[in-house]
């Protein structure tokens, strides 16, 4: 069956090929609320009907995703982010990392429905209008583009994308984007 709708062309990617030094263990495995933080991370991109985990191969196993592995390891998002587009289809990839165990269905989608022909990136703006790179929209059209910077040196995420084909969309629940680099990122019971 062929998907319709706005995760048709989506490629869900979870990159958890980092090294979790400020977590001080495999944060992808931490537990928040009964569920590894890479769990939590996956489960509102299932509707994509293609899903990767940028990953070394054996470390994790999620039912439903595929294990893809980074093609220049060690070497941070940017380049986990150009091997998820080297490998997704044609199409848009929802790129995030284990480390955002907030984020929802509603985010992705309100990200989706900001699309428009000629766009390379939708980025979200949180409440103080910084740009989420790490839970963003790319299109495969970005692949040479990326692998060129990466080729030069560069390694800053929010440096993936030319800032015209980038379109900024505000959030509507800023809570959804804490960062956890450290167990204390992790808030207690809800
Ligand atoms: N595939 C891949 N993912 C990475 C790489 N570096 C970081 N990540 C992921 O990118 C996301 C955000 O990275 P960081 O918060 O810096 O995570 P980290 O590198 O594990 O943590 P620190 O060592 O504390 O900086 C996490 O999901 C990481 O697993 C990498 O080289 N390859
Ligand atoms: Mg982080």
């Amino acid at each position: 069956m062929t998907p319709t709708g706005p995760w048709a062309d989506v490629t869900g990617v979870v990159t958890a090929g980092g090294r979790s030094s400020r977590f001080g263990s495999d944060k992808a495995l931490a537990v928040w609320e009964g569920r590894t933080l890479l769990e939590h991370a996956c489960a509102p991109l299932a509707l994509a009907p293609t899903r990767l985990l940028i990953a070394p191969a054996g470390r994790y196993h999620v039912p439903g995703w595929t294990v893809t592995p980074d093609t220049r390891p060690g070497e941070g998002p940017l380049a986990a982010l150009e091997a998820a587009l080297n490998a997704a289809p044609d199409g848009w990839v929802a790129f995030t990392g284990v480390d955002l165990p907030g984020l929802t269905r509603t985010y992705w989608e309100a990200l989706l429905a900001a699309r428009t022909p000629g766009l390379l990136s939708v980025q979200a703006l949180d409440d103080l209008n910084r740009p989420q790179p790490l839970a963003a929209l790319y299109h495969t059209g970005l692949r040479a583009h990326l692998t060129g910077l990466l080729d030069q040196g560069e390694r800053r995420l929010r440096l993936a994308a030319p800032t015209a084909r980038v379109r900024h969309v505000p959030v509507t629940d800023p809570d959804c984007l804490r960062n956890v680099n450290t167990p204390a990122d992790l808030p207690g019971p809800r």
